[in-house]
């Protein structure tokens, strides 16, 4: 491997746990029932910590879709055909997604960027190129040998980091769109948690079960040809996406300049949990939008030892859920900010 790259990013440091605390007391403080406001406290907490701040305020949200094709995708893994990766591409810049629908309501800047789709699209203010030398088209099959080489891997990693080191804003949203992503996922799931293949294995964008029966047996195969590979970064390369591996750069690069990181389904999440097999303290970072109907991601982030804020059956990818949650996120926010205290506004403490 080479090693032109550090595998992690310095975190910010400070004093959390003061600062966890100091958060906690001023939402004791507001007028309302202690702990009354639930887990909207523990994400207003989570957020200050991220953030680094007792006043915590998001601005400039960046939704950015990784987008990718994989080699995999022509062993029949998927219910769609692999060119649905570029014409979805198109589809985002023309503004017709869910995700493009769900950014502009929000507010959401929105940027596409293609870390090795089977195409070459004209130059759009939205689209950011991010192929790596040698896969422009996407990953090899890895039912056969490693999807990508070491080298191919550390590249899109850099790139991750570069496209949000320029980006401005201090929360990062994560969307991804490939076809075949969810077998790619379901592989480094395997790989890092010991779960058994059936465990890690879902319908994608909707296999019947004769459908998700061959996609098992392709994966098992996958996993035989890559038995080797057991480092995060060698199972990265060897079992992931462009697209993944772009965003664990993403979100090391999120989370060493202090931003908060919007995780959106199954995919999303393995470049998490592949970031946090390297540094577990990126997890600080990451508020888990949604629990996937993709089999495993429930299972995934009780691995993690985390809770996603929502569970609305969504199997879309795109950042789709990570934009749903984002008034969650302002409103956490603003309660801290704006809400009475009990001194302020003259309201009675509790008496027992
Ligand atoms: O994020 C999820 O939880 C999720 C679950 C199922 C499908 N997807 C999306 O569907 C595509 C991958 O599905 P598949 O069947 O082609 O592996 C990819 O574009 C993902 O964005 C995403
Ligand atoms: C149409 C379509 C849209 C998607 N968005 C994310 N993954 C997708 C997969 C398909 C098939």
């Amino acid at each position: 491997m080479n090693t032109d790259l550090e595998t992690t990013l310095p975190l910010p440091t400070g004093d959390r746990d003061a600062l966890r605390l100091r958060v906690q007391s001023q939402l004791d403080a507001k007028t309302k029932p202690l702990g009354a406001l639930g887990r909207l406290e523990s994400l207003t907490v989570q957020l200050a910590v991220a953030l680094g701040t007792d006043q915590p305020a998001l601005h400039a949200p960046q939704m950015v879709v990784f987008a990718a094709d994989h080699g995999m995708a022509a062993r029949g893994v998927s219910a769609y055909p692999a060119e649905v990766t570029r014409q979805m591409v198109l589809n985002f810049l023309a503004g017709g997604a869910a995700v493009s629908v769900l950014a502009r309501q929000h507010g959401l800047a929105l940027t596409v960027a293609d870390c090795g789709v089977a195409a070459e699209f004209e130059p759009h203010p939205m689209l950011a190129r991010l192929k790596v030398p040698g896969a422009e088209r996407g990953t090899a099959d890895a039912s056969r040998g490693p999807a990508m080489s070491d080298t191919q891997c550390r590249t899109a990693i850099a790139q991750g980091r570069r496209l949000v080191a320029g980006l401005p804003g201090n929360v990062l949203l994560l969307g991804e769109m490939g076809i075949a992503n969810t077998s790619a996922a379901a592989l480094l799931m395997v790989r890092l948690t010991g779960e058994p293949l059936g465990a890690c294995t879902g319908r994608g964008t909707g296999l019947d079960d004769a459908g998700l029966a061959a996609k098992r047996a392709v994966l098992a195969e996958a996993l035989a040809a890559n038995a080797q590979a057991t480092h995060p970064l060698q199972a990265l390369a060897a079992l992931g996406g462009l697209e993944i591996a772009t965003m664990v750069g993403a979100v090391q690069q999120a989370a060493a300049s202090g931003r908060v990181v919007v995780v959106d389904g199954f995919i999303t999440t393995a470049a998490v949990a592949v970031a946090a097999a390297l540094q577990p303290a990126v997890l600080a970072h990451c508020v888990f939008a949604h629990c996937s109907q993709e089999t495993g991601h429930s299972r995934w982030l009780k691995h993690l030892g985390v809770q996603a804020l929502l569970d609305l059956d969504l199997r879309l990818g795109e950042g789709s859920g990570a934009a749903l949650a984002w008034p969650l996120l302002e409103s956490a926010c603003r309660v801290l900010a704006e809400m009475a205290s009990f001194a302020s506004a003259g309201v009675s403490q509790r008496t027992s």
